[in-house]
């Protein structure tokens, strides 16, 4: 089975592909003090928990955060006797490579992100992504990453009101009924949700006007389903998205070893 790691800011997702679906997709929070022992404990014992067999033979890593890796290459070798895939680095090939500025280093999550959603739905793409930033990557007709936007995240955005106004509490996101708040959480998660809602469908617009041609919108994360309540510029919302992709980019990779 194939072990599919994506490696956030704020949380690590492990997800386990058996050829043909994904068996267990399991969270964590991202620590780079995690020691490869400690990841195979919480790996294994869920896994058992979930009856599936821990049975890894290979391994594909997104990670945003390059101090992680060390250690999770230790869990590789040491637990799943292989070496893993680390998307970004210079051994692991992508479909299409991206077109940016040169010396630019791209999130590999923007860069799995994009080869998942050029399978799904062919070129000419805006793939929003809400995590720990909220990322817009611009996918062109030939499945290229061809640049975006990063923007705050939501989460982080809510955080930063909390803790430079004495008087604003923790809150967390949500869909307000009304625009208007009549109370103090109200209005910040107004003004949270329904300028997200604003900071995508001007973005999106702007992109558009920029490309002059049509293209989708496709919208991934924790928060895109609470999102979509509010819009209708989404053509589709994927939570697998990311996981679709390193599975896509592992099996390109032993594609080519066999060539
Ligand atoms: N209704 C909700 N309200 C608040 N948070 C939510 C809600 N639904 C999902 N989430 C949050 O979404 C997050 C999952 O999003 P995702 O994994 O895409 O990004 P992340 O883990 O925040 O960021 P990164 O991938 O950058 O580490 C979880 O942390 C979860 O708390
Ligand atoms: C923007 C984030 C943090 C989103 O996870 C990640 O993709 C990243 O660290 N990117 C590096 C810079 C770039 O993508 O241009
Ligand atoms: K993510």
């Amino acid at each position: 089975m194939l072990l599919c790691i994506d490696c956030g800011n704020t949380n690590t997702v492990f997800s386990v592909w058996d050829g043909e679906r994904f068996r267990c997709t399991l969270r964590t929070s991202t620590e780079h003090q995690r020691t490869a022992d400690q990841y195979f404990v919480w790996f294994s014992t869920l896994m058992q928990h979930h009856k599936v067999p821990v049975d890894i033979r290979a391994v594909v890593i997104s990670s945003t955060v390059p101090r992680v890796v060390f250690n999770l290459r230790v869990l590789c070798d040491r637990y799943f006797t292989c070496r893993p895939l680390v998307v970004g680095k210079p051994d692991c090939a992508l479909p299409v490579a991206p077109r940016v500025d040169q010396g630019t280093t791209v999130g590999p999550d923007r860069l799995v992100n994009t080869v998942g959603s050029y399978d799904r739905h062919g070129g000419n793409l805006i793939v929003v992504d809400f995590g720990t930033a909220t990322t817009f990557d611009v996918v062109d007709a030939d499945g290229a990453y061809i640049g975006g936007v990063i923007a705050p995240g939501v989460n982080l955005s809510l955080e930063a009101l909390h803790m430079a106004a004495a008087a604003l509490p923790h809150v967390d996101v949500t869909k307000p009924p009304h625009a208007i708040g009549t109370n103090t959480v109200a209005c910040m998660q107004s003004g949270v949700y329904w300028g997200y809602v604003g900071l995508v469908e001007g973005i999106v617009r702007q992109i558009r006007v920029e490309r002059e041609r049509p293209m989708k919108v496709i919208a991934t994360g924790g928060l895109a389903p609470l999102f979509d309540q509010g819009t209708d510029i989404f053509d589709s919302v994927e939570d697998d998205l990311t996981m679709h992709g390193l599975v896509l980019i592992h099996r390109h990779n032993k594609e080519l070893e066999l060539a």
